[in-house]
């Protein structure tokens, strides 16, 4: 479903230039659920802009559903973005509209769009579970039940790819289990590839694997382990691994507090011993 290569994203602004993608390389499957973790600032939401078709990557290759959108024009971008991916944003609950009842809130971008799919919004409703408050005014929802409004919208056009930025940074953490909940089992049922961006570690318990970002770049992967069986609820932390990711040119990230664990700054050494690769702290400095 997405393929990223040596992705780069420049941002200029004034004099001043941030590298927000570091050459990302990243490769999803059809029909996977997926999250991406990182801290403040490490290129997240870059790389879902990126992926929505809302902004352009500055150098590298970017195919999504097969499609190189380094090659398509505005026009086709604008298709894309109605066609092939669907958005939820943290706080989508803002752009919806407080005094039209969950159904016409629904109903709405798909009368944009030239489409009057009543049975559709309703339709939608029940696959987010919320079939039962479709004639409830938006205002008369909670944080969970808007996003869930939201998250129909999101699948109005039928996307293939469901890309979720922060979709739980609002809610409270049983409401956020309930929306992670709702991925899987749109992801199960319907085969939709589901991208969540987050910076919550307890994401990698609900999806299949989690791709860790530093600095702009893909540094590890935390995946199901293959023992536990794919069946796994994987509710339990050892359920899971963490793996480092090599790039193209041999280099991969160490964690901080491995480095820090072994005293290691500027260098270290490195051997290959027995089938491991053995890294070395620099010897204690003389005084
Ligand atoms: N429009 C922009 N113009 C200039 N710099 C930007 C722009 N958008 C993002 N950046 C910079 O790019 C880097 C990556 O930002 P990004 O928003 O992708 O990080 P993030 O991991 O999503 O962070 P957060 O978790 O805080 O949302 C940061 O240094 C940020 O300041």
């Amino acid at each position: 479903m997405i393929v990223c290569e040596n992705l780069v994203k420049i941002y200029k602004a004034a004099d001043l230039e941030v590298v927000a993608l570091q050459g990302l390389d990243l490769i999803v499957e059809d029909g996977e659920l997926m999250g991406i973790i990182g801290n403040s600032g490490s290129g997240k939401s870059t790389l879902l802009n990126m992926l929505g078709g809302l902004d352009r990557p500055s150098a590298g290759k970017l195919f999504v559903a097969g499609k190189n959108l380094f090659q398509l024009n505005q026009a086709e971008l604008i298709q894309y973005r109605l066609r092939t991916v669907g958005f939820v944003w943290q706080n989508n609950a803002r752009n919806l509209i407080p005094y039209l009842s969950a159904q016409q809130n629904v109903e709405l971008p798909m009368l944009i769009a030239g489409q009057r799919k009543r049975d559709r919004a309703r339709e939608l409703l029940e696959i987010v579970g919320l079939g039962h408050r479709k004639r409830n005014k938006l205002s008369e929802l909670s944080g969970g039940e808007q996003q869930r409004v939201a998250i129909a919208i999101a699948l109005a056009n039928e996307p293939k790819l469901l890309l979720a930025d922060e979709p739980t940074g609002s809610v409270d953490s049983k409401t956020a289990a309930m929306i992670l909940d709702l991925f899987k089992e749109l992801n199960r049922t319907m085969g939709l590839t589901v991208v969540i961006v987050t910076h919550d570690p307890e994401i990698a318990k609900k999806v299949d694997r989690v791709v860790a970002i530093r600095d702009g770049k893909t540094s590890s992967e935390i995946l199901r382990r293959e023992a536990s069986g794919a069946q796994d609820e994987g509710e339990s932390e050892n359920t899971h691994e963490e793996w480092a990711v090599l790039d193209q040119a041999g280099r991969l990230q160490i964690p901080q507090e491995y480095l820090q664990a072994i005293g290691a700054e500027g260098k270290i050494k490195i051997e290959l011993e027995e089938g491991r690769i053995v890294l070395y702290p620099p010897p204690p400095k003389r005084t």
